[in-house]
């Protein structure tokens, strides 16, 4: 079982899989998104689901930031299935290019929030010392509704000095469904470059 990741980076492993199952390789993906289950059913993956399987061997996924493993995602607002499907992984590997990898946190962290709970949850970040801004869709009026119907804010918080005292704080705003910070979940670090790729254990 293979947790298939979402985004651009995520999308080269899920061609490669694909290629693999061509030749023989006997998985089955576990999709993260709509964009995932489209792209794994195009390049002939088999699937599942999560909800279908007894565990999941390994997770795949691309992030927006990474400092020392630890990861900012959700730049695709797909980090709620994301991180479901990735903590449930015996092994979760990250994929990025060198440009992801940085000294400090500092993206804006996606908070996924249901609808009605936007004015209240803006408030409650806002305590915590973020400037939240609601996605919006670009090309639809209004903003981006999530594979769960919710919305997300794109929070600034500046530089992130403690991720995981943050991500405890957000995820216990009411009516926060998940935020993009994903803490001591990633097992390992693959780094595309210039010079090639090379792999940080995080573990
Ligand atoms: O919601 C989307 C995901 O968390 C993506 O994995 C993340 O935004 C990285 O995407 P990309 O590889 O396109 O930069």
């Amino acid at each position: 079982m293979v947790g298939l990741g979402t985004g651009s980076t995520a999308a080269y492993t899920i061609e490669a899989l694909g290629e693999a199952v061509e030749q023989g390789l006997d998985i089955q993906g576990i999709p993260t998104s709509y964009q995932s289950r489209a792209l794994a059913l195009d390049a002939g993956i088999p699937l599942t689901a999560l909800d279908a399987v007894d565990g999941v061997d390994i997770a795949i996924d691309g992030a927006d930031q990474v400092v020392a493993g630890q990861l900012i995602k959700g730049g695709g607002a797909a980090h709620a299935q994301e991180k479901i499907v990735d903590a449930a992984a015996d092994r979760f590997v990250v994929v990025v290019d060198d440009g992801k990898l940085a000294d400090q946190l500092t993206h804006p962290v996606p908070v996924e929030v249901v609808p009605e709970a936007r004015p209240t949850a803006m408030a409650a970040i806002r305590d915590l010392g973020g400037e939240p801004t609601l996605r919006d869709a670009g090309r639809k009026d209004g903003p981006v509704i999530t594979q769960h119907g919710n919305v997300v804010l794109d929070v600034d918080f500046g530089r992130i000095a403690d991720p995981a005292a943050l991500g405890a704080s957000l995820a216990s705003v009411p009516g926060v469904l998940e935020h993009g910070l994903f803490v001591d979940l990633a097992d390992e670090i693959v780094v595309g470059g210039p010079n090639g790729v090379r792999v940080l254990e995080t573990n």
